[in-house]
């Protein structure tokens, strides 16, 4: 089949209906590149996982070649490796939390002054689709539409039970009391909802295109080197054969039975039911600072104010694909602040 598109929401359709016919893997032909697109948890994991060195190559499309596009060999490795081992290493990470707590002190400050602005200006709070960071931007948008009308993210009862009672005003961009990063592992309700968050609405609906270096055998089908091999993340996270309730968010379903803490391998090492941040050799390298940085500014965002939705405002979770996925309809929320005392001017 040669398939005439790159849109990918008619890509995803395409393969979504063939996949209904014709099993999870379905091999499509782009141009004159041979393309797979697998939907199957357990072919994932036989393919990445027992099988990376075989299926961790990326195609030669990208100009530029860098940790993301590299070949599998040599200078991959060597870019992973300083990554990894530098920027990224845990002791690393940690040492940032100056820089994350600025961070933080200068979204609350501009959500404090806009919120004042527009009491005066309307006598009510509107929030259009404007978190700071980036990485946050679908994934916390996400996780506040679904759970808006709830009261089980705004009262989120354990972080005020780990945290106590309403923090202070920010003053000049400087929070005097933050929930730490080690409080965080106090939350484990709060890492549910970012997973479930990252489950019903990934940031990408594939990975990056993965190359087979060799000719190999998949559920019966032969695959020439060099074919490209995509893994359809959304697919496989809203797959009613290993979810209850696929398209229902549900943090619940992340946590341990007792509620102490949260049983789920991201990495996927031992089986695949859902994978943001991909699997094997080319997993995101990222995943446990963007799993951090999401449960420190949703934290902190709802210890700081209480969200609702925007009066007049019906929360729409369709989604556009950009360069990562985003909301289609921006999300528009009406904040209170939590802190003592009325924001200043600054
Ligand atoms: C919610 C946030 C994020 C998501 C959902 C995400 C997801 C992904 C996915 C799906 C891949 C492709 C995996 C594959 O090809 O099999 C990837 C690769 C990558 N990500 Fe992330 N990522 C996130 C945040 C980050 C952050 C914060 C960093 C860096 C600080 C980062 C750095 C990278 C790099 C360097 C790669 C390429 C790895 C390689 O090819 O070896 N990502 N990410």
């Amino acid at each position: 089949m040669l398939l005439l598109t790159h849109s990918l929401p008619e890509l995803q359709s395409i393969t979504r209906d063939l996949k209904s016919k014709y099993g999870p893997l379905v091999s499509l032909s782009i141009g004159s590149h041979p393309s797979v697109f697998i939907g199957s948890h357990s072919l994932t994991h036989q393919v990445l996982i027992q099988n990376g060195t075989t299926f961790s190559d990326r195609p030669e499309i990208y100009p530029l070649r860098a940790i993301s596009t590299a070949s599998y060999g040599p200078i991959w490795r060597t870019f992973r490796h300083n990554l990894t081992s530098n920027f990224l290493r845990p002791s690393n990470v940690k040492s940032y939390s100056c820089a994350r707590k600025y961070a933080l002190g200068v979204m609350i400050s501009r959500l404090q002054k806009q919120q004042q602005q527009q009491e005066q200006a309307v006598g009510t709070i509107k929030v259009i689709d404007h978190i700071y960071l980036a990485i946050l931007r679908l994934s916390v948008l996400m996780c506040f539409g679904e759970k808006l009308d709830d009261s089980g993210l705004n009262d989120m009862a354990s972080v005020h039970d780990v945290v106590g009672p309403p923090p202070p005003i920010v003053v000049d961009h400087e929070p005097e009391l933050v929930i730490t990063e080690e409080k965080l592992q106090k939350i484990p309700y709060l890492k549910a909802v970012i997973l479930e968050g990252l489950r019903r609405h990934p940031p990408g609906h594939l990975v990056l295109p993965h190359r087979v270096t060799k000719e190999v055998e998949l559920q019966g089908y032969k695959t020439p080197k060099g074919a490209t091999i995509n893994f359809m993340v959304a697919e496989m996270g809203w797959d009613p054969d290993v979810w209850d309730e696929p398209m229902e968010f549900k943090p619940e379903r992340f946590l341990l039975n007792d509620g102490s803490g949260v049983g789920f391998d991201v990495g996927g090492s031992k089986g695949i039911k859902m994978m943001p941040f991909g699997a094997g050799r080319r997993i995101c390298p990222g995943a446990d600072l963007a799993l951090l940085h999401l449960e420190y500014f949703v934290a902190n965002l709802i210890w700081y104010f209480h969200w609702s939705v925007a009066d007049g405002y019906v929360v729409d979770l369709a989604e556009q694909v950009k360069f990562k996925v985003v909301m289609k309809n921006p999300l528009e929320t009406k904040i209170i602040s939590r802190t003592k005392g009325q924001p200043i001017d600054q």
